[in-house]
């Protein structure tokens, strides 16, 4: 998407044809920083850190991880030792796994000598189809966003709620959520975006607001603890959010306080719809609850926040009596019978097992 009248992917590989460049998320929205990462070490920092974050793009630059590892060294020891490096880095978002099994499962009948060039040529590709992926999302997504445009006063807009940032910022390009929102910015169709702030680590306040401030989409920032007290006056139109991973049965793990939404949401007659491309699907998983691994955060992220002071500086405050200990699980699992649909590259599905093998036969 544009930054100012340029147009960028959130990483891309650099000239020197070895390292890749990213957007740096942890400055957002004050200030806009490319990095440049060259090694191993430096992918998992990215990752963990959360430099870069969101599913998809972690699973990206994770490929890349890959592909740096084989150029220093192709070997079958190096290529397993990458991996755990890697996947240890974060532990809730599939799509981490997902790129790692794919570059590993495509590298290893090759031999030694070819294994750098094909690694960066498949880490691109895996960028090339994200993108091909929230694209098709989009237009899937704008099938519904466009029904209930139909049912509205003309020029009226579709109130849509998102949480977290499942923005391009969180994968290549488009976004999950946030492309059928562009989509329908792009197609003239009126659409206002309520951003949940995402506390602890406020990404709706800090990412998707820019996003959507950038691109010219009508939006306002609350606070998290305001959506059901807007579906209650029927200000929300549709929920739309991403996931980091959702089961073989449709349970959707996605950024801690989503299940909430889809409570009030559900309590509200208000459509409740996730946004995912297949990777996202872990297809080894049925209960959602009981089997996906919840990444447990710093308690600093929640005792501590980022902002800009009135003299312009980055800066950390403290909100909270230094001895007060906090927790920050980082995600949450939405039962499937509260989502109203999954919108995929192929199609929208039924959050349950039916839907998404219907929609994927053959990964079923
Ligand atoms: C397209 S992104 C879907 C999810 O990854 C997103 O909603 C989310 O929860 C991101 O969490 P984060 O902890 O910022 O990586």
């Amino acid at each position: 998407m544009n930054v100012g009248d340029r147009h960028y992917r959130t990483i891309w590989l650099s000239d020197d044809g070895r390292s890749v460049e990213i957007i740096d998320q942890r400055w957002l929205p004050h200030d806009f920083r490319i990095e440049k990462i060259g090694s191993v070490a430096g992918i998992a920092t990215a990752i963990r850190d959360m430099w870069v974050r969101g599913a998809p793009l972690i699973g990206v630059t994770a490929a890349y991880g890959v592909a740096m590892q084989m150029a220093d060294d192709p070997s079958d020891a190096a290529l397993d030792t990458v991996w755990e490096t890697l996947h240890e880095t974060r532990p809730t978002a599939i799509n981490l796994r997902w790129a790692l099994d794919e570059m590993r499962r495509f590298l290893r009948p090759l031999p030694t000598e070819q294994r750098a060039a094909a690694a960066y040529r498949r880490a691109g590709e895996i960028a090339d189809e994200d993108v091909e992926l929230n694209r098709a999302i989009g237009e899937n997504g704008l099938a519904i966003i466009k029904a209930i445009a139909a049912r509205k006063q003309k020029g009226e807009p579709v109130n849509i709620l998102t949480h977290c940032n499942a923005g391009w910022l969180a994968t290549v390009d488009y976004g999950t959520a946030t492309a059928p929102i562009y989509l329908a910015t792009e197609a003239g169709i009126p659409v206002h975006v309520y951003v949940d702030e995402t506390r602890p680590r406020n990404q709706g306040a800090q990412l998707t607001a820019w996003e959507m401030a950038g691109h010219g989409v009508p939006h306002t920032l609350i606070v998290d603890n305001a959506g059901g007290h807007l579906m209650q006056r029927g200000e929300i139109d549709m929920v739309i959010v991403g996931t980091d991973r959702t089961t073989a049965d449709g349970d959707v793990c996605n950024k801690i306080g989503t299940y909430l939404k889809a409570l009030a949401a559900a309590d509200n007659d208000v459509p409740f719809y996730v946004a995912l491309p297949s990777p996202t699907i872990d297809w080894t998983v049925h209960d959602g609850l009981a089997e996906i691994p919840i990444e447990q955060r710093s308690a600093d992220e929640v005792s501590l926040v980022w902002g800009k002071t009135a003299a312009g500086e980055i800066a950390q405050v403290r909100i909270s009596p230094e001895t007060t200990p906090a927790a920050n699980p980082a995600f949450d699992v939405t039962p499937a019978r509260l989502v109203t649909g999954l919108i995929t590259e192929r199609g929208v599905a039924k959050a349950s097992r039916e839907g998404l093998k219907a929609m994927f036969p053959e990964r079923a």
